[in-house]
């Protein structure tokens, strides 16, 4: 059963120089996959993310989620849909000072009008995974870069996303917070087997993947599967990167 299905997909920005971002993109994502999106700066990764997560519209061809087409919903469907469907974490965090921790990642439920005991009971699950219990009455400003990413990512699962989509999750964090952050991600995709499509240039973040997915100047160029060992995953990825393009330099003190 697929939870992404493009065909053909094209993406042209208009403008006074036409920008054609990605060409005849053909790819299923099936239920319960983590996969990796690489390739060079400018190769199409962000567009492509925006065509699945609906943030943008493609030029031509076809994106089902989960055997559904969000780009023929009216607005408010479409809105539901993401908030229902659709999990979103990026490289900034995006979290609200003004809340709490708990009040940031109970947030789409309280959009939703969920009862409070669901609330408190989705919350207390979620933090228990993502180690938060301890700082749910801090504020984003007054915890770490890493515990900041994984309040994002615990509010982007609290409504029981099919599809978690997730631009550089670990950007903005140092080797050791990115760790975490991936071993988290796994942990959610593992157990509560939600489909995860994420973008990074981290060869170490992309080895928690299952599949990575290359791209080229807007084509697909390349896909490798994990199998067993992380590290000859690795491994992999590197020679893949160094062969198509992408970030490989500042690679070689790094600890898998
Ligand atoms: N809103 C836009 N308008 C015009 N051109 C755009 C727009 N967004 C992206 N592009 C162009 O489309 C191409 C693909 O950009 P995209 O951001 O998807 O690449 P990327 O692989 O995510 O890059 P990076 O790794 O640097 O974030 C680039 O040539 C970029 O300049």
């Amino acid at each position: 059963m697929s939870m992404v299905y493009i065909n053909g997909l094209n993406k042209i920005y208009p403008g006074h120089i036409a920008t054609q971002a990605l060409t005849d993109i053909h790819l299923t994502i099936e239920k319960g996959e983590f996969v990796g999106i690489m390739g060079p700066s400018g190769s199409g990764k962000t567009t492509l993310l925006h065509m699945v997560s609906t943030i943008d519209t493609p030029s031509s061809g076809a994106v089902l989620i989960n055997d559904t087409d969000p780009y023929q919903m009216k607005k408010d469907e479409l809105a539901v849909f993401r908030r229902r469907q659709l999990g979103f974490v990026f490289q900034d965090f995006n979290l609200l000072d003004t809340l709490t921790i708990a009040e940031n990642i109970v947030l789409p439920l309280t959009l939703d009008n969920k009862p409070l005991a669901e609330m408190e009971t989705r919350l207390k699950q979620v933090a228990d995974r993502m180690n938060l219990s301890e700082i749910l009455n801090k504020r984003p400003y007054e915890i770490s870069g890493g515990q900041r990413q994984r309040t994002a990512i615990s509010r982007a699962i609290v409504t029981s996303p099919a599809l978690l989509l997730a631009d550089e999750p670990t950007g903005s964090l140092d080797s050791n917070a990115s760790r975490i952050v991936m071993e988290s991600l796994e942990s959610i995709n593992r157990h509560e087997r939600t489909t995860i499509m994420l973008v990074t240039h981290d060869p170490v973040a992309a080895s928690y993947c299952s599949r990575i997915v290359f791209i080229k100047d807007g084509r697909l160029a390349a896909e490798i599967h994990r199998g067993d060992s992380r590290q000859t995953f690795f491994q992999k990825i590197i020679d893949t990167l160094s062969f198509w393009g992408g970030h490989t330099h500042e690679l070689s003190s790094i600890r898998v």
